[in-house]
């Protein structure tokens, strides 16, 4: 009598990262079945099909093929299909199965799900993913949030196939309850749209004041990649500096249009800053770049630099503002993840996430070893520049992040992210903000009232008397 092995986990959708993540399962050992509604998709895993790797071509037989109780990821476009998906599986699922998206999906749209799904004993975990394609593959961060016992069940199979950091610890931890794992993974997207466009104005600095080819600002990222810039995004880009086009001469980051698209991670993060209060400026004006460079107007005259700099010493005043800025854009991140702990009765824990991001993660960076420190020194640590180690860089730093700032103005180059991050850096330090200016001015206008720096309660002056 022929034995139907039943598969330990399943993935639906095999786009990029699903195909991926269903190998990386299957290369850890544990058997899996695939499914997409897109069945060129399930012919392409089909190539790999073996003992633990099971292509299906139908819901039924996805999930007629899985161990109870039955674990399974969905891995496909965010939003509505996410819903149509998880409608199809309530009927096909029971009480106790585990669903994990692990798309890029909204947090409040995860809540909802979370409550929908709960309500018939169906167990959702809400998990970030981050890596991209080679990650999903070979290793990706992950950040599962959801419930806990459900997590239990799945975290053999969830810390197997995760990236591991230096020391072998799998770069996935159970965030907390509910969305918290997309919310998490929203801001590690916010983070990323910041560094990213900081890293875009370094790049701009060099080509317009330094006057640098491709293959020079190329090795200079290759070169700070070794030091204490090492990061994914540093790698990258040297990569990307050098690489020559397929279709014309010369290097293809001079035929990629500069308009920047986006799917609206970092965007839904700036959303829920405004709804907490948080003042995230980096990714606010990383996320606000990318909506800018499709309104410019492209009729102006070009960014030019007509005075003299060193070389040596604007690539070393670059390389420390690129640092503190990019400390800026995670300060801002772990600020807006402790506002959110508060807001929505989370219990987060910020070493454990910074681990998370230490390997396989698209944000992935030395500096991050430094950011778990910090909080394992102080769990409730107000702001990572209260901490020593932040709080030195931003001492020794913010002079020739300032530097670079005004060489940046004088030549006319738009540095949203560097000026936002030097801005911020003068506000959090600085005992003398003007806005007791506006409050005088609230109270003028509206009698707002206000508070006064040498005595308590409540206060509205008459500024003038009713005509
Ligand atoms: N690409 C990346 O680097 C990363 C992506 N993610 C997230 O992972 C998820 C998957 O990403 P990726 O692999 O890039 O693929 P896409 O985001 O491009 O999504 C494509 C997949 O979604 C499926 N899909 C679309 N509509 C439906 C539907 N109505 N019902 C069922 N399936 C549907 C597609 O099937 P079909 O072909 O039939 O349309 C296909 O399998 C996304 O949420 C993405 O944001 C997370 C981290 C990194
Ligand atoms: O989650 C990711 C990386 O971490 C995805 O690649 C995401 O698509 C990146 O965001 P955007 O498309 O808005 O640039």
């Amino acid at each position: 009598m022929e034995v139907t092995m039943m598969q330990q986990f399943g993935v639906i959708g095999l786009s990029v990262m699903g195909k991926n993540l269903a190998l990386n399962i299957r290369n850890h050992g544990f058997s899996v079945a695939g499914f997409s509604i897109d069945k060129p998709e399930v012919d392409a895993l089909a190539k790999y099909e073996d003992d633990k790797l099971k292509p299906t071509y139908s819901w039924e037989e996805f999930i007629n093929s899985l161990e109870k109780p039955r674990k399974m990821l969905i891995m496909i476009r965010a939003g509505k299909p996410v819903d149509m998906t998880l409608e199809k599986l309530t009927e096909l699922l029971e009480p106790g199965d585990i669903v994990i998206d692990g798309g890029n999906s909204n947090f409040n749209d995860t809540n909802r799900r979370f409550k929908k799904l709960e309500e018939k004993g169906i167990h959702f975990i809400g998990m970030g993913v981050s890596g991209g394609e080679e990650g999903a593959l070979n290793g990706p961060a992950l950040m599962p949030g959801g419930d806990k016992e459900a997590y239990d069940k799945v975290s053999p199979i969830l810390e197997s196939i995760a990236a591991k950091t230096e020391e072998g610890v799998p770069c996935v931890a159970y965030i907390g309850p509910e969305a918290s794992g997309h919310y998490v993974k929203m801001v590690h997207n916010g983070m990323e749209y910041g560094i990213m466009q900081i890293i875009c104005e370094v790049y701009d600095v060099l080509r317009t004041v330094g006057n640098c080819t491709n293959e020079q600002m190329s090795e200079f990222f290759e070169k700070w990649d070794e030091g204490q810039l090492h990061s994914y995004l540093t790698e990258i880009t040297s990569k990307v500096l050098k690489q020559r086009d397929d279709l014309a001469d010369g290097y293809i980051v001079d035929k990629i249009l500069n308009v920047a698209s986006y799917k609206g991670t970092g965007n839904w993060m700036l959303e829920d800053a405004i709804k907490l209060g948080c003042p995230i400026t980096v990714i606010a004006e990383a996320v606000l770049a990318r909506f800018a460079s499709k309104a410019t107007l492209r009729d102006g005259c070009m960014p030019e630099f007509k005075g003299k700099v060193d070389l040596n010493q604007l690539i070393t005043k670059l390389a420390n503002a690129y640092y503190l800025a990019s400390a800026v854009s995670y300060a801002q991140g772990f600020q807006q993840l402790s506002m959110a702990a508060k807001e929505y009765g989370w219990n987060l824990h910020y070493p454990a996430i910074a681990q998370t991001w230490e390997a396989g993660c698209i944000i992935r960076s030395s500096m991050l070893k430094d950011i778990e420190n910090a909080f394992n020194q102080d769990a409730d640590l107000p702001n990572l520049f209260k901490d020593k180690y932040f709080n030195d860089i931003a001492n020794k730093y913010t002079t020739d992040l300032e530097e670079i700032v005004k060489l940046a103005v004088e030549a006319g180059i738009p540095i949203p992210t560097l000026g936002a991050a030097y801005s911020y850096l003068k506000t959090i330090f600085n005992p003398k903000l003007p806005q007791n200016l506006l409050q005088g001015q609230r109270d003028y206008f509206g009698a707002h009232t206000y508070y006064r720096n040498d005595r308590d309660g409540v206060y509205h002056m008459e500024w003038y008397t009713e005509k």
